[in-house]
């Protein structure tokens, strides 16, 4: 089995709804993105998938997210766009993303919202 693994960011705001706390007000974050996608077949240049592939997929997800309001998306209007619902919301686009679907498989999404603090969305096999 392979695995490959990218890292990405991106800017933007958010307010966890509800939270008892000052994460209740409007705030923003530099999160920065791990995506791991694991497999077996290599193809003809010996890669699992080209990296630039993968980047370029978690890119366009990425900027779908940058530098937004992302309570108003229509992803976070019904759940608070916590790091646990990112990582998972990221994750679910990447495995229907073209340069991933049929080549590999997500294995994790990691999402760093501060420097000590992160949240990890995977599926059981
Ligand atoms: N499990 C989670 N807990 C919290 C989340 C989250 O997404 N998942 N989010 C927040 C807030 O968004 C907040 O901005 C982050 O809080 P925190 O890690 O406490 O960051 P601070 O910079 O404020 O850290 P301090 O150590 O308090 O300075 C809260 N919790
Ligand atoms: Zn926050």
């Amino acid at each position: 089995m392979f695995e490959l693994s990218i890292k990405d960011d991106f800017g933007a705001a958010h307010r966890i709804v509800n939270y008892p706390g000052k994460c209740n007000n409007l705030h923003g974050h530099n999160w920065i993105v791990e995506a791991v996608v694991y497999g077996k077949e290599l193809d003809e240049l010996g890669m699992l998938v080209d990296f630039k592939k993968l980047k370029k997929a978690l890119k366009e997800i990425l900027a779908e997210l940058d530098h937004h309001y992302l309570n108003e998306l229509p992803a976070f209007t019904e759940e608070n766009p916590s790091a646990e619902n990112l990582a998972a919301y990221i994750y679910h686009k990447l495995e229907q993303h073209e340069n991933i679907i049929n080549k590999c498989r997500v294995k994790f999404v990691k999402i760093w919202e501060t420097q000590n603090s992160a949240a990890l969305y995977y599926e059981e096999a």
